[in-house]
């Protein structure tokens, strides 16, 4: 069997050996001769797997995405050609809850302001935006969550209105990027609707470039008009509106979703959606695969004042290091891309384990490994 795996897989060549031959290619370059003969694919979300890409894909029998977006991949030419599709829903959702509330802690810091009783909306409430909400209610914030087509399904009780969206402290987007349908995202913050946000506020992208129209936000953030930013997603990446950089709050070169762990989950479950498609016995070794953090654990001996937890966020994941490389070296596609290929080991929250004299409630439910000092 030939498996063709992006090269930023992580795990892709140990796990996907076992079963045949592995070939690591460029998944940004990739080109429809490097899939002859090729019985599986896996990549991520820089290739566009379409009828070109596949036109000389004589075998090809599995197609995996070890990402949580799936709009670089044309389901319906897979479907018919009779070719299994799986991706990785929520692989990843953990490392953007802890992104987000890394950033939102830095932010308000920065602005000696505290989090406590602030409010929040979040733009759809799927696995990530789930993700956010349980850590800023850990932080004391009032959740408010905007998800339309999960309100229609039954699946969400109550989303409260787009004007409601408007006039929160902090608007956090986690919606798939659409042109279609009943609700498309692509500039669902447009001119107009950005001009009804205020500096006060906090507006954090960390879906997909194009749910915000980046030329106007430049504009608002050139006239001292846009909220504070974080913006880890751009429209056109690699090729990003590189004059936004440096309005932004915090600005990274789309990496919310990069802890290991979760690169770890992504891999292991397309893995087990490609051993079911073709049916050979999987044996993940993803876990296994996972080297032992470089910390593992920290001892408080009191409560944790605001500036302390926000100093602990940053211990596991420093995001202002995130930040300074992006701008340093990140804002050109090849330096975009690089960086992203390049990520340093990042590990989630739950890595560290956190001996607590106090019990301290929210840090178990922003993710870190409480043990309780009796
Ligand atoms: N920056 C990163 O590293 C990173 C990491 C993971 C995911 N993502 C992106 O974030 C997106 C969301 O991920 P997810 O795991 O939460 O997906 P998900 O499918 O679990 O949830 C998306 C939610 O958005 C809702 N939605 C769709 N259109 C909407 C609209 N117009 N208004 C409001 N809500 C709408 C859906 O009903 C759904 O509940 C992904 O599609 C992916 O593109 C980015
Ligand atoms: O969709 C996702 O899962 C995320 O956006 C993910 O972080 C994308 O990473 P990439 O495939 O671009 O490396």
């Amino acid at each position: 069997m030939k498996i063709v795996v992006d090269e930023n897989i992580p795990f892709a060549q140990q796990i996907l050996s076992q079963h045949g031959e592995v070939v690591a290619v460029d998944g940004r370059t990739m080109q429809p001769q490097q899939l002859v003969d090729v019985d599986a694919l896996l990549v991520r979300s820089v290739t566009k797997v379409n009828q070109q890409l596949l036109a000389q894909a004589n075998k090809l029998k599995f197609v995996g995405t070890a990402t949580i977006g799936t709009e670089h991949v044309e389901q319906n030419y897979l479907a018919e050609r009779g070719i299994a599709f799986a991706s990785a829903p929520g692989c990843n959702a953990i490392a953007v809850g802890e992104y987000v509330a890394t950033a939102l802690l830095a932010a308000t810091e920065y602005r000696y302001q505290s989090l406590v009783g602030k409010t929040i909306a979040i733009v759809g409430a799927g696995n990530t935006g789930s993700q956010v909400a349980k850590r800023a209610a850990a932080l004391g914030m009032q959740v408010m969550l905007y998800d339309p087509p999960a309100a229609e399904q039954g699946t969400l009780a109550n989303s409260v209105s787009f004007e409601q969206v408007l006039d929160a402290d902090v608007i956090s987007l986690h919606v798939p990027s659409t042109k279609n349908g009943k609700h498309p995202t692509y500039h669902l913050f447009n001119q107009q609707v950005l001009s009804k946000l205020t500096p006060e506020q906090i507006l954090v992208n960390a879906c997909r470039g194009e749910v915000i129209d980046n030329q106007a936000l430049l504009e608002f953030a050139a006239q001292g008009k846009s909220p504070l930013l974080v913006l880890d997603v751009w429209e056109g990446e690699p090729t990003i509106l590189e004059p936004l950089v440096k309005y932004a709050f915090i600005a990274t070169p789309h990496i919310a979703g990069y802890s290991l762990e979760g690169k770890m989950r992504g891999t292991s479950m397309v893995y087990q959606a490609m051993c079911q498609a073709l049916k050979i016995e999987a044996n993940d070794l993803s876990e296994q695969l996972l080297p032992v953090p470089e910390f593992s654990q920290i001892t408080l001996k009191g409560e944790l004042t605001d500036s302390q937890l926000t100093k602990l966020t940053q211990l596991v994941y420093n995001i202002f290091a995130d930040d300074r490389r992006f701008r340093q070296h990140g804002a050109s596609p090849s330096g975009f891309d690089k960086l992203r290929k390049f990520y340093p080991q990042r590990r989630e929250f739950s890595a560290l384990q956190v001996v607590n004299q106090h019990k301290q409630a929210n840090l178990g439910a922003l993710g870190f490994n409480i043990q309780e000092n009796k």
